[in-house]
């Protein structure tokens, strides 16, 4: 009996043993295989949206053959300054359609070259026929071309922020400032590259692959509106037009030399342009143009600052823009920094800032020196605490997924990184990386606990803007001088191994003041000499300066700050900059 009792009880164990280890292998042979269909119907997603594209392009080359243009002239239209090309399509010298075909001619080159354009809008050749019908040409943009970051939305078309997941959701509506682009006459006609979910200064996704730097093709033409950057720069767009949360205008303008803008937060109408961070309100993210000159990025602000704009969205205050503030002569009193406290910019960047001051000086202003307050608490205990306020929640959903790009790896490894493990590692990674700092920005990447702790946020957000307003306004400034980021265009694939290069643009992003970039000088043997010097004790500075190697040539630009809804004061700053460096045989 005990027998067979014991064999009853032998054999239950058995079954049970099997059962277990069949669960053990059918589980994760089941989720492989579930994960395999799930990665093939994502890959085919891409390759689908990939041969539209190609589709697009060949129309466009088409279309542009039977235009059968005169390739030379369509060469001189890219060669000329904003000023010129707008006076000649105003008097009818050049037709709104062959300044298109010449840009798309252009663009559809360039980006042979650096995969900046994701694809071509097929409707701007109608677009062109028909202001080239219109007699009045009354558009302050009348003609002109201009180029879009993919996150705009755009009637018939998806904005993947390079999330294959979001591939084909098309939109039905344009972006209010598309709608007032095209009532000023503007020809939108190409989209361009952006990083993954756009939180970052490199600029790859999956569907669109990766953009390159005009400059050198070994490094990244900077984040997120790097396409935009990459294109305007070498030649392809005249005027293009990005977002900024962290420095998405300015870091690319700075890494391909172009002019960029960020605007206040309320200037420029946000609708219709996508972003995972809109839930988030605190530090928001806001748009603003880009150009190749000067004078397209006053037209371009100009132009948006329209009553049309304050029609199609009532919250924004309906101030036009100010001309009396960009003409005024009254002499200016502007701050300087080459060292914001945290991390010191390389030598390119300090002479190009100490190029500006010179040059302002030159024009009859006044330029003293200003240290912002506490910038590296402002850059964990503000800034990465408040954009990953969900603890990169929404970022993560988003990636989970999808098929993350290497340029999201690190951000998405640090941003999984329980918060528990991060206090037990505390003392190993600040050893390794010589920066408490640097330790305390991995802990900010898990946001806020509580709402309780969201609005201590907010207080401490607003102190810290009454406070560098204090020390701005005790100084009795107009506007601040200062470098984009502490470094110039650095290798693909290096930004995450060097982000605390950007709390020169993040600081502009928590005190939500306008700010522009201006390109002034390219990298010397001299400033890559005197890299000798830069101190290489930290994480950061190690791979600032190692990043720093072989970027003679490399173009620098300097940012330009003034208060809120001071965006005329911006760009007037940099007009006198551009005009005492001219003054100067400079420039
Ligand atoms: C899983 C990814 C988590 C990302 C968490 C990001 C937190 C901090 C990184 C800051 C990087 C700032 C880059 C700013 C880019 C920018 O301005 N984008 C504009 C978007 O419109």
């Amino acid at each position: 009996m005990s027998r067979v009792l014991q064999m009853v009880e032998e054999s239950s164990y058995l079954t049970i043993a099997k059962v277990a280890a069949i669960t053990l292998v059918a589980i994760p042979v089941g989720l492989s295989i579930q994960r395999y269909f799930w990665r093939r119907d994502l890959r085919q997603k891409v390759w689908q949206r990939q041969t539209e594209c190609q589709v697009a392009f060949k129309k466009l080359n088409d279309d542009l053959n039977s235009l059968n243009f005169d390739q030379e002239k369509l060469q001189a239209i890219c060669d000329l300054p904003t000023s010129e090309l707008k006076e000649g399509l105003q008097s009818g010298k050049y037709s709104a359609l062959e300044v298109l075909a010449a840009y798309q001619t252009k663009a559809q080159n360039v980006t042979k070259r650096l995969n900046c354009v994701t694809e071509p809008i097929l409707e701007a050749e109608a677009d062109a026929k028909s202001l080239d019908e219109d007699t009045e040409k009354e558009g302050l943009l009348h003609g002109i071309p201009v180029s879009l970051k993919e996150n705009y939305q755009l009637k018939g078309y998806d904005c993947t922020m390079g999330l294959v997941n979001l591939i084909g959701k098309l939109w039905e509506d344009d972006a209010v400032l598309i709608k007032v682009l095209k009532r000023q006459g503007a020809i939108p006609f190409v989209r361009t590259n952006i990083p993954q979910i756009m939180m970052t200064y490199e600029c790859s996704n999956p569907i669109y692959g990766r953009t390159d730097n005009p400059f050198d093709a070994s490094r990244t033409p900077g984040g997120s509106t790097g396409g935009e950057a990459a294109l305007i720069a070498a030649g392809g767009s005249l005027i293009g037009f990005g977002s900024d949360i962290g420095g998405s205008i300015r870091v690319p303008s700075h890494f391909c030399g172009c002019y960029g803008l960020k605007t206040t937060l309320g200037r420029f109408s946000r609708k219709g342009t996508t972003s995972l961070s809109q839930g988030q309100t605190l530090v928001s993210g806001t748009i603003g143009p880009m150009a190749r000159d000067l004078d397209g990025l006053v037209l371009a602000t100009k132009a948006i600052l329209c009553d049309y704009m304050y029609e199609l969205d009532r919250s924004i205050p309906p101030l036009s823009f100010r001309d009396e503030i960009f003409q005024s002569k009254r002499p200016l009193k502007i701050g300087y920094y080459v060292n914001d406290g945290y991390l010191q910019s390389v030598p390119a960047c300090q002479r190009a800032v100490m190029m500006a001051k010179t040059a302002l000086e030159a024009q009859g202003h006044t330029v003293i020196s200003f240290d912002p307050p506490d910038v590296p608490w402002m850059w964990t205990e503000l800034y990465m605490k408040t954009v990953a306020g969900d603890g990169c929640r929404t970022f993560l959903e988003a990636l989970q997924k999808d098929i993350p790009d290497d340029c999201v790896h690190m951000l998405l490894f640090s941003s999984k990184v329980p918060r528990w493990l991060i206090w037990c590692l505390k003392a190993i990674i600040g050893i390794s990386t010589q920066d408490p700092v640097q330790t305390q920005s991995m802990t900010s990447l898990k946001g806020c606990r509580s709402v309780y702790e969201w609005w201590q946020q907010a207080k401490a957000v607003e102190a810290y803007k009454d406070k560098f307003l204090k020390k701005w306004s005790d100084l009795g400034l107009d506007g601040v001088i200062c470098p984009v980021l502490a470094c110039v265009a650095v290798p693909h694939g290096s930004v995450s191994s060097l982000l605390g290069a950007g709390t020169y643009s993040m600081l502009y992003n928590v005190l939500n003041y306008p700010a522009g970039s201006l390109p002034l000088t390219k990298v010397t043997s001299e400033d890559v000499q005197q890299l000798e010097n830069y101190p290489d004790r930290r994480f950061f500075e190690k791979n600032i300066k190692k990043a720093s190697e072989g970027s003679i040539g490399l173009p620098v630009n300097v940012q330009c700050v003034s208060l809120p809804f001071q965006e005329e004061l911006v760009l007037r700053v940099m007009k006198e900059i551009e005009t005492g460096l001219k003054s100067m045989g400079d420039h």
